[in-house]
């Protein structure tokens, strides 16, 4: 992408994307992790189940399925291998607008499978299994796309950190999202309680991590968790989310994907950093063609 200035400033100390200090690859850890990384996805091939399945569509929004209904869908150690690739593909995905990541068969995702967690019950060996999914689920957030978490029937666990790796979040009437991680003798490690805490205040984040609370749609709205709540009728939900998200993603991709970087920079960057990746991210949209179009159609907004 067109970030010169950025990139030769940053460029110096780490390889940039979007501005964000991102390494090499789209990868948050540095090159330090990159042995551990390999050691882990040997781990993870060998708990297989599910699927990650991506479909791109013509509107610029992308449908990703969480797919393991045997297991609520559970994360199986393949899946973390194919979400990684799933996100590297929308990393490359130049015409992408939104998101939408949704579970198969009626429920979002039960978190990590049972049967992995248990086989990887070393805590060094949990750890890199945290990194990895913390690199995918930062990568996911920071894609250029507006991305929504569509859940039905119950995120549980790592589930429900999924659901904060994107921007918005809308729930089925009778879906919920439970961080049931102290249930389980644990905290979440793939990054969800930094981001529920920036989604819902660090007072909110106590509570739904101390008490392992259940956030039902009602209760999702009132702290921020919830952006809207969804028919759970089979379909409905991921209708209603497109035409949701559509109210962002309409116009051309290189404004969406500005919007979207921008608002990233400002989220994760000092300040100084941010407002110089925004003066950057305005200069590839400044005198482009939707900008000249509107100029010439003398736009009006009544
Ligand atoms: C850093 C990440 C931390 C984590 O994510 S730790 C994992 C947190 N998640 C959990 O503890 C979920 C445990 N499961 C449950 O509470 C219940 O299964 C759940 C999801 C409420 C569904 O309850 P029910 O509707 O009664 O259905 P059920 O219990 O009969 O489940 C159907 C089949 O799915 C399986 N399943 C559900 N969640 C799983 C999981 N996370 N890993 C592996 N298998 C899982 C469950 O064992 C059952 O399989 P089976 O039919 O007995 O062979």
């Amino acid at each position: 992408m067109a970030l010169s200035y950025v990139g030769r400033h940053l460029i110096r100390r780490t390889h940039v994307t979007l501005g964000l200090p991102c390494r090499r690859g789209g990868a948050v850890y540095g090159s330090g992790y990159r042995a551990e990384e390999e050691e882990i996805r040997q781990k993870l091939q060998g708990f297989p189940g599910g699927s990650i399945n991506l479909v791109k569509q013509e509107s610029g929004i992308a449908v990703m399925t969480i797919s393991n209904p045997a297991r609520m869908n559970a994360f199986s150690g393949t899946m973390m291998l194919e979400l990684h690739d799933r996100v590297s593909e929308l990393e490359e995905w130049t015409e992408g607008k939104g998101l939408i990541v949704r579970g198969d068969a009626g429920t979002f995702c039960s978190g990590s499978d049972l049967n992995a967690v248990r086989a990887i019950a070393d805590p060094q060996e949990g750890m890199k299994m945290c990194m990895f999914m913390q690199n995918a689920l930062t990568r996911l957030l920071r894609l250029p796309l507006i991305s929504v978490a569509v859940v039905e029937g119950k995120a549980l666990g790592g589930g429900s950190e999924l659901t904060t790796a994107c921007d918005f979040r809308l729930m089925a009437t009778d879906s919920e999202i439970r961080f049931v991680h102290k249930h389980m003798g644990l905290v979440p490690g793939w990054g969800g309680a930094a981001r529920l805490v920036r989604i819902v205040g660090s007072q909110n984040a106590l509570k739904l991590l101390g008490g392992a609370q259940k956030v039902d749609p009602a209760y999702g709205e009132r702290i921020g968790l919830s952006d809207g709540t969804v028919d759970p009728l089979e379909g409905a939900a991921l209708e209603a989310a497109e035409q949701w998200l559509s109210g962002f993603t309409k116009g051309p991709a290189p404004v969406i994907r500005a919007v979207k970087k921008v608002v990233v920079s400002g989220r994760e960057l000092p300040l100084e950093d941010a407002l110089r990746t925004e003066r950057e991210v305005f200069g590839t949209v400044w005198g482009g063609p939707a900008n000249l179009e509107a100029l010439a159609r003398k736009a009006k907004h009544k």
